[in-house]
């Protein structure tokens, strides 16, 4: 039963080549999922719900109305919370090494205001453009909700190509687009939060931040502008790979499920699973480090320029070192170089995981057919298109979807902003605390068996509180795990059988349309 004819599926209208624009594309998804979810909306609405839930009395009145009624109330929200609420497109000048100075084009798009700040990455790369940002904000606001992480979405980026700049140059570009953010009202640690993406990091992140406190000297929670900061700048331990150990839990979670196992075809765990990653960088790198540690083996590695095959295994630690000596993975010897012109594309290859850690769009209808991996790892934000989706999930393949799955990132970007506005690190206030709580309830243990206990080595090892690291740790686990479950619950509710990319916006979406519904109008 279909109610709404507001909210259809349009990748039909992309089908062609099927390239579709990138924020087409995420609309697609969502409104997909929106279309299934009202639906579901409307019939909720005549269920009993408890008697000291704040919603039961919203729920009489939504009994008084209409099933028209109703499809208007909720398609006005729906059609609220769709576009960007805000976009910011600058353009500033930047002095070059050599004396000249170039223009570039910069820009911020805050998805969804419905909870502030908005956070989301920023990333430096030739083709960003105000289409790119704009979906991947979007996304931005699915993965926060999903993940319950208290955000509205946001993304950044500027159109440059790192590899041209010096590193002072970099610096010059960084801190005029801060400017330009910052006199915009579109930076600032209660307003909008960025984060590392592609081709930035830690030191982009550092720039930031001082450009920022430079720009606000009297501001206390400067620090909590921007997160993804080295240590010494307020970062928090584990940003770094915490999106790749989000991507190895979500992967986890569903490959020791027997169900979703059993679907397609494979045996439960980690274990002697083989895998490919496309993108060797901070979240390919980083997934393939957690997959291996659980007994995976990575067998082919995707990069934009070469590819590497080595059915035994390939050494990402040895990879890893050898690119950042050569700023390249051609040439490792460790691997075979594989030539896709002769023998194909490496992401189709026999294998039991795809980790598409590089970028949008890379899987499409075109070649959706051809892959042979049972599960796919989006790493990446948008690798796969709306058609192609449906071609891998009719194919009987698990994609585990980018809004779930690299959520990881934004988590403990969460995590290290609250560290920022309380002004001290994790673990600092308990951690003597919990060491002299466990020392006497040894002495205590000993009083009454009339000896001495002493603690065990593995013991000695934790018997002081938790560190920052044990936290962030911990506090991720438990969000993939909490959010993955709640995922798969919505999939059963549902019935979406493989479609988790569905019960991931269906379950964001609601907790977003909800958010907007009790808040009621400004
Ligand atoms: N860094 C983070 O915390 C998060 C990143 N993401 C997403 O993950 C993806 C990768 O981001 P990062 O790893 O941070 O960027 P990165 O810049 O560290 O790494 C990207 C890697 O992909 C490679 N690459 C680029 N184009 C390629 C192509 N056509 N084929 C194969 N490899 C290609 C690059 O050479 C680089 O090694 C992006 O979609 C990003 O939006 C998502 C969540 C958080
Ligand atoms: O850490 C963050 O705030 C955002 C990370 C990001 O850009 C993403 O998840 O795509």
């Amino acid at each position: 039963m279909k109610l709404s004819q507001t909210f259809i599926r349009a990748a039909s209208t992309s089908a062609k080549a099927d390239n579709p624009k990138f924020y087409a594309m995420v609309l697609d998804f969502t409104r997909a999922s929106a279309n299934i979810l009202e639906t579901k909306l409307i019939d909720d609405s005549q269920i009993k719900i408890g008697y000291d839930n704040a919603a039961r009395s919203a729920q009489h009145e939504a009994l008084k109305r209409t099933a028209v009624q109703k499809k208007n109330d909720i398609n006005g929200i729906f059609n609220h919370m769709m576009p960007c609420n805000t976009v910011l497109e600058t353009s500033f000048r930047v002095r070059m090494d050599d004396g000249s100075s170039q223009v570039f084009s910069g820009y911020r798009a805050q998805h969804s205001h419905h909870r502030l700040p908005t956070k989301g990455g920023m990333r430096y790369a030739p083709d960003v453009d105000m289409d790119e940002v704009k979906a991947l904000a979007a996304l931005m606001t699915w993965k926060c909700s999903v993940a319950n992480v208290p955000f509205g979405g946001a993304k950044a980026g500027i159109t440059c190509d790192t590899k041209k700049y010096s590193k002072n140059e970099l610096e010059r570009i960084t801190r005029a687009f801060t400017q330009q953010l910052t006199k915009h009202g579109f930076l600032g640690p209660s307003i909008d939060v960025p984060a590392p993406d592609m081709y930035t990091g830690e030191q982009e992140m550092a720039w930031m931040a001082n450009e920022y406190q430079r720009l606000n000297p009297t501001e206390l929670n400067a620090s909590g502008c921007v997160t993804g900061k080295p240590i010494s700048q307020g970062g928090v331990h584990g940003r770094v790979s915490a999106t790749g150990r989000g991507v190895y839990h979500g992967v986890d979670l569903f490959c020791n499920s027997k169900k979703y196992m059993d679907m397609v075809g494979l045996t439960t765990g980690l274990e002697g699973k083989t895998y490919v990653m496309q993108g060797f960088g901070n979240v390919g790198f980083h997934s393939s480090r957690y997959f291996n540690r659980h007994g995976a083996k990575c067998i082919g590695v995707v990069e934009w320029d070469g590819c590497l095959f080595n059915e035994n295994g390939i050494d990402i630690y040895a990879l890893d070192e050898h690119k950042m000596k050569t700023g390249s993975i051609t040439g490792f010897s460790g691997a075979r170089a594989w030539d896709e012109s002769k023998e194909g594309s490496l992401i189709e290859v026999e294998c039991d995981i795809l980790g598409a850690c590089a970028k949008e769009k890379v899987i499409t209808a075109d070649n959706a057919g051809r892959i042979k991996a049972k599960v796919i790892a989006e790493g990446a934000n948008g690798p796969v298109t709306p058609l192609a989706h449906e071609i891998l999930v009719k194919n009987k393949c698990l994609v585990i979807p980018d809004l779930y799955l690299n959520a990881g990132g934004v988590t403990v970007s969460y995590f290290e902003w609250l560290k920022n506005l309380n002004h001290v690190s994790y673990g600092r206030l308990t951690w003597e605390f919990t060491r002299d709580q466990n020392m006497a309830i040894l002495q205590s243990v000993g009083d009454s068996i009339g000896k001495t206990v002493t603690p065990s080595a593995d013991l000695e090892k934790r018997i002081h509180g938790a560190t920052e690291k044990d936290i962030v740790h911990s506090g991720l686990a438990f969000t993939m795990k909490r959010s993955g479950v709640k995922i798969m619950e919505t999939a059963d509710e549902y019935g979406l059988g493989l479609d988790i990319r569905s019960a991931a916006y269906i379950t964001s979406i609601k907790n977003v349309y909800e958010c907007y519904k009790e808040a009621g109008f400004a």
